[in-house]
């Protein structure tokens, strides 16, 4: 990729226990081939040591990161009082990932970063120092002032993007969660990302039903009649191109995924599922609704390969690009 004019990208390491570290310098070992833009690496130094070998460029400046490029893996350390080991992860290595989180926000609020992309966190291991947002994507939120109902957590692959309505809740809690407040809130979130981060100027959104064959007329179930055709006729009423609710098991086959460019679902697994299953390599967590770009990986922390050598970095790689593009798309447009 050509130097853009944009800051460089700060992402954050992630549980320095798991993958996070190794994905990244294998990013920046491969920054050619896959084409990456300036990045600079937030994170305890020691986590990467463990297991690379290559050139750490040690800043204090994100502004150094275009220069120290070329010459190592930028990184902004932050001290850790442990040193942890790849797969096991401890309570000092979630306040790190918590902490490189943070700067990475605040870097990309001030102008210092183009936009963010965040490491895999463990959320067993965050929740256990006292972190009470469901996932990074609402703390994201409320270091941006954003409330989580106005932002969304879209996966997006080469042929499919996807947005859960629902997000890191127990499955029984679902049906209570769901309104039509909230699915409309979701779908407006995700109609206006399509057009400012992905250029899309008129974007067809498809919205699933919750039950078997989206409750087969009230059959099974009323959601569908109650709650999610209502949401699709304000959208519509709004002049949004809004289809559904659909039966789920039969919305993301080849021709169906032609028709529509993200489909709201209405709980984790029934978004997660089909794009992971069809674009583990590629897929990108993105956020939409807040003022800064924020990116991840589709994958978690895959503590039982860390420090193995074994660590696809394709999903990191794709998670550096759309965050370089979509950073571009929101320059241009301004
Ligand atoms: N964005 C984030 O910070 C995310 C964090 N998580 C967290 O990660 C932890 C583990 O979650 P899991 O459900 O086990 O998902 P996971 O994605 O960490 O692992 C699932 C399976 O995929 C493999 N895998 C994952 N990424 C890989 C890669 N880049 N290359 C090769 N193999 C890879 C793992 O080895 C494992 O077998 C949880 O605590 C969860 O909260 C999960 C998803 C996203
Ligand atoms: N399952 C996706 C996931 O856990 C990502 O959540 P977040 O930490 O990006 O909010």
């Amino acid at each position: 990729m050509s130097r853009s004019p944009l800051s460089p990208l700060a992402v954050s390491l992630g549980d320095p226990a798991g993958i996070g570290p190794e994905v990244i310098a294998k990013c920046w070992d491969n920054r050619d081939r896959f084409e990456l833009p300036p990045f600079v690496a937030i994170g305890d130094p020691r986590s990467v040591r463990a297991v690379w070998d290559g050139e750490i460029a040690t800043i204090d400046d994100p502004r150094e990161a275009d220069s120290a490029f070329d010459v190592g893996l930028p990184l902004i350390q932050i001290p850790s009082p442990e040193e942890d080991r790849p797969g096991h992860p401890s309570v000092a290595g979630a306040h790190c990932s918590l902490d490189a989180l943070e700067i990475a926000v605040g870097l990309a609020r001030s102008g210092s970063a183009s936009a963010v992309v965040t490491g895999p966190v463990s959320k067993e291991q965050l929740y256990s120092i006292g972190f009470r947002h469901p996932g990074q994507t609402e703390f994201v939120a409320e270091r941006c002032g954003i409330a989580s109902a106005n932002v969304v957590m879209m996966l997006a692959g080469a042929t499919l993007r996807t947005v859960p309505v629902t997000t890191h809740i127990p499955l029984r809690d679902v049906p209570d969660e769901l309104t039509a407040a909230l699915i409309e809130s979701r779908g407006r979130t995700t109609l206006r990302g399509l057009q400012r981060n992905f250029g899309i100027a008129e974007p067809r959104l498809a919205i699933t039903g919750l039950n078997p064959h989206a409750g087969e007329g009230g059959l099974l179930g009323q959601a569908e009649i109650e709650v999610i055709a209502p949401a699709i006729a304000a959208l519509r009423a709004e002049g949004w191109r809004v289809t559904g609710p659909h039966p789920a098991d039969t919305l993301f086959h080849e021709t169906a995924r032609a028709r529509f460019d993200a489909a709201l679902c209405m709980y984790h697994d029934q978004a997660l599922i089909p794009v992971k299953a069809l674009h583990f390599t590629d897929a990108v967590n993105i956020t939409l609704g807040l003022p800064i770009v924020r990116t991840a990986p589709d994958h978690g922390t895959a503590f039982d390969i860390a420090g193995q050598d074994k660590a696809d970095p394709r999903p990191m790689a794709a998670a550096l690009r759309l965050a370089a593009e979509c950073a571009a798309n929101r320059s241009a447009a301004a």
